[in-house]
């Protein structure tokens, strides 16, 4: 089974507006309220190529309602955390460019965390564990690297999709697949990555250090894959982009999916970057038809190595 952990989870509320004008009171051309939250949103992709999830994380009041009702109907296995404070609502707002405002979210007590790592802890050898999103300030934050640290000494697969320190403190335990990308692997080495051969030697620093699987994405000018001494570059499909939220989690899941079903690195990274396209090129997450029509798009490169 594959978990995913989603510590804040979120309502994101999606409002269109044409001719914003900051100071006045804008009317909205569309405006659609989604589960999210990045574990949430690997989850929703997963359940449509059809691998089977169960999402864990906090959870709480009338917004963390809606998402429990939202994903039930989507017939996404959810075994969260109940908690005392509202789950947050996030602001996606299109004005021709995408502005998010993303809230703190509740508070988490200890009794709350020690629940949802009693849950980490019963997981088994054959499950997959995906870790994805910031960490709320009332959660430890060596949060990911205990999780993974757990998972590592019980043979299980962990994903690990976060940023900064969080992201460098988990690597000796071996993650099966990071995916920052370009700007967050700059940040991690105090560069900036702007060709695919920086991601290149950036993203095998990352191996060295522990990773199994790298994914460097870097928007519009594709992803790179780095793999232990073998690294691939994929471009991506063309399109018109509506929509970047959840696009680098529609990445880790049809990597993850893919993988699950194939065990065939160079298929997963395929789909990785269709995956992602697809989420990039709808107003929620990309579908599996849409996926598979971009599919012929992507061709892969070997860079290194083999
Ligand atoms: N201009 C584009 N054309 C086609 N696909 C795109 C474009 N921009 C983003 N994508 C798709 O979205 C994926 C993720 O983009 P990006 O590298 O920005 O990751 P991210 O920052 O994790 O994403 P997110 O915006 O979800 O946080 C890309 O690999 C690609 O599949
Ligand atoms: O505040 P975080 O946890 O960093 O990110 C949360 C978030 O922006 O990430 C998802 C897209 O990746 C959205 O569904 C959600 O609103």
């Amino acid at each position: 089974m594959i978990y995913t952990v989603t510590l804040n989870p979120s309502i994101d509320y999606l409002v269109e507006v044409e001719n914003f004008q900051i100071g006045n009171v804008n009317r909205t051309s569309y405006d659609a309220k989604f589960p999210g939250g990045k574990g949430i949103n690997v989850s929703r992709v997963l359940k449509r190529l059809g691998n089977v999830t169960t999402a864990l994380g906090f959870i709480g009041g009338q917004t963390g309602e809606f998402i429990k009702r939202f994903l039930k109907q989507e017939e996404i296995y959810t075994d969260f955390t109940e908690i005392a404070g509202d789950t947050r609502i996030n602001i996606k707002l299109k004005t021709g460019v995408e502005t998010e405002i993303n809230s703190q979210g509740p508070i988490i007590s200890k009794g709350n965390y020690r629940q949802l790592f009693s849950q980490i802890e019963q997981l088994k050898n054959d499950d997959i564990l995906i870790l994805s999103g910031s960490i709320p300030s009332s959660v430890p934050a060596e949060v990911y690297e205990a999780m993974a640290e757990t998972c590592s000494a019980n043979a299980i697969k962990v994903v690990v999709d976060t940023s900064g320190k969080e992201l460098l403190n988990v690597l000796p335990h071996r993650p099966f697949l990071i995916k920052p990308n370009h700007h967050e692997l700059g940040e991690l080495f105090g560069t900036e990555i702007r060709t695919v051969a920086d991601a290149v030697e950036y993203g095998n620093r990352l191996v060295e250090e522990g990773a199994q699987n790298v994914i460097v994405s870097m928007a519009g000018a594709g992803a790179v894959l780095c793999s232990n001494g073998q690294c691939y570059s994929a471009n991506v499909p063309k399109g018109k982009v509506i929509n970047s939220v959840g696009a680098g989690d529609s990445m880790v899941a049809g990597f993850i999916g893919t993988y699950e079903k194939t065990s065939d690195l160079l298929a997963a990274f395929r789909f990785s970057l269709a995956a992602g396209s697809a989420t990039a090129f709808s107003s929620d997450l990309g579908t599996l038809d849409k996926i598979e029509e971009l599919l012929p798009q992507i061709d892969i490169k070997q860079l290194t190595g083999g």
